[in-house]
This record gives C-alpha cells, structure tokens and sequence, in this order.
C-alpha cells in the first residue's frame, strides 16, 4: 500500500478526549450535565449496536444518556408523542432518532418536531437551511467527520477538486455543502452520472457514499488522491466499504479504512454536537431572561 492509512478511530479518539474535558468544565460552569436521547424503534441489528455505542461513548465523556427504545410496531403517534415530551424536557439537550426507523413509520416528519437547537444530527429543514446558508448550527455527523479527518491529516480542501459519490440526505449533500463551505470545488455524482470513473478521475479528493460494495475500483482514482470511504457492507469476510481498498490504496495518496475510518467519528461527532447543543440552548434562556429581566 503506499497511501497514508488515515485512522478514524485514532482521530476519534482525539476528539472523544477533548470533549471529555470540554463536557467537565461547561458543568462546573453551568450546572449542566448534557443529555443525549437516542431513540431507537424496534429492534434493527446494526442500529442496536450504532445506538448502544453512541449510549456508552456518552457516558465514557460525561454526558448524561437518555436512551429510549419504542417497540418494532411503535405508532407515528407514538413516536411522535414521544419526540414532543423530549422537545419539552430540558434535562434533554440533544436527540437523535436513530435511522432507518421500521417501514411503516415515515421519519421526515418525525425529524421535523426536533427543535432546531436539539437536533444533534443536523437533518431537520432548519439545519439544512443553516448549512446551506453557511450559519452557526449543528452539522450532520458523518460529514463533519469526513471534514474532520481531512483535516486531521493536513489534506487541503481549500480550491480541492471533490467528487462526492452519492447524494443521499444523511452524507452525500451535507458533506458536499461543507466542502463547498470550505472553499472546495464540488462535483455531486449519483446513478444516472455519465462515466463516473472518468469524473472521479478529476478529483483530489473522492468521497464515496453511495452505498455499493466495492464500486470504487483503482481506476476511479487519481494518482495521489484522498479516497474517503463512507459505505459500510457486512459480508462473510467481515466488513468492507464502497472502495476497493488494496488496489484503490496502491494509487490514492490518502485513505480510509473500513472498519475503522469515517464510523468511528460518526460518533464523536455526534457527542460534539450535544456538547454544542447543551451551549446553545444555555445561551438562549440567558438571552430570554436579560430580555425579560430588562421588559
Ligand atoms: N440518526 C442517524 N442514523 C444513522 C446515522 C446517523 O448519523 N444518524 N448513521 C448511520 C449509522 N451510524 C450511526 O448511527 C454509524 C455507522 C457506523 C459506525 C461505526 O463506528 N462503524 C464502525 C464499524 C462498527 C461495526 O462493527 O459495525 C467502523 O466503520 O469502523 C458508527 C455509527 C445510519 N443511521
């Protein structure tokens, strides 16, 4: 391999340590512990053991979880019901419906009744908006950890070449839209995009979130460039991403493993943000009380 293996687990480690000693001093400060409430309906193998790692990295950086679980046949109404009492609660600071929720339910708009300053995963229409328009607000996990690993090993973004591959809600626009925040020139490709790999080809660094096993052949990439690897596939040898990696990683100058690449900090992220949103909905009741004090 003569790419830099870039280790998210590492990098998330990093983070987790920061955090840890961010969370101590704003309770010492406040008063506050941060609480995440993840919700999971029913009972999806890969998201009991996303949800259960979220819980325990949590606790392990002095957050408070908050955990609820809703049975597999859980009503709209009742997870709606459910996300209206954690929107109220404030010993809630962050929630995250954890994804993809049983088919019978319809998750756009159960995301839409988290408040803006609670929504830690940064999929509501308001967090969107504020990404789009490049304001303060809490970023979608996975992308700012894509970022955050750039980052991390010094690759440029700035005036970068970017194939995105994938443009689903959860990763492919949102990290787009940050690179695009970071000055990059960004190039969104999807199923009907004319010979992808000649597109990719232009690109400095590719992100492939796409969801196919291995489609991101060596061919795909220029020689030197950074290949990040969203996709997650389990399979008898174990897991594996959207790139092939042994050939990919003979030409690329950058890559991430999978496992351990982008998923580890899909998670610190995600404490990041309730750290955030524990802050900002401290600083908006002292608005609102100078503001009603001075009435
Ligand atoms: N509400 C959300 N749902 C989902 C999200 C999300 O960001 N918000 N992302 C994915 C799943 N996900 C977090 O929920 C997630 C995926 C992968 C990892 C991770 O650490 N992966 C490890 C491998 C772990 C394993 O053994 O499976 C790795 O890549 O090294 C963490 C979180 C969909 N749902």
């Amino acid at each position: 391999m003569t790419a830099v293996l870039i280790d998210g687990k590492a990098v998330a480690a990093r983070v987790r340590a920061t955090l840890k000693d961010e969370v101590a001093a704003f309770t010492a400060a406040t008063g506050i512990q941060p609480g995440l409430a993840t919700v999971l309906v029913g009972g999806d193998p890969a998201s009991e053991v996303y949800v259960a790692s979220k819980r325990k990295s949590s606790v392990a950086v002095g957050l408070a979880d908050l955990h609820q679980h809703l049975p597999e046949d859980a009503t709209q109404q009742q997870v709606e019901e459910l996300l209206h009492r954690l929107a109220a609660d404030p010993a809630v600071s962050g929630i995250l419906l954890q994804l993809p929720v049983p088919a019978h339910l319809d998750a756009a708009p159960l995301i839409e009744l988290i408040p803006f300053e609670k929504d830690v995963d940064g999929l509501t229409t308001m967090s969107v908006g504020l990404l789009a328009q490049n304001k303060p607000g809490l970023r979608p996990c996975t992308p700012s950890g894509v970022i955050e690993l750039l980052d991390a090993y010094d690759v440029p973004i700035e005036g970068a070449n970017v194939v995105v591959i994938g443009r689903s809600e959860l990763v492919g626009r949102p990290v787009a839209q940050l690179l695009v925040n970071r000055n990059a020139t960004v190039t969104i490709t999807h199923s009907r995009t004319k010979d992808l790999a000649a597109v990719c080809r232009t690109a400095d660094i590719i992100v492939a979130a796409v969801g196919v096993k291995g489609l991101v052949t060596a061919d795909f990439v220029k020689s030197g460039a950074a290949v990040i690897d969203v996709g997650i596939h389990r399979g008898p040898e174990g897991l594996s991403g959207d790139v092939d990696f042994a050939p990919a990683a003979e030409v690329a100058g950058f890559i991430t493993p999978v496992p351990g690449g982008v998923g580890p900090m899909t998670i610190a992220m995600l404490l990041g943000n309730t750290l955030r949103a524990a802050q900002l909905q401290h600083s908006l009741a002292s608005a609102s009380a100078s503001a009603s004090a001075s009435a």
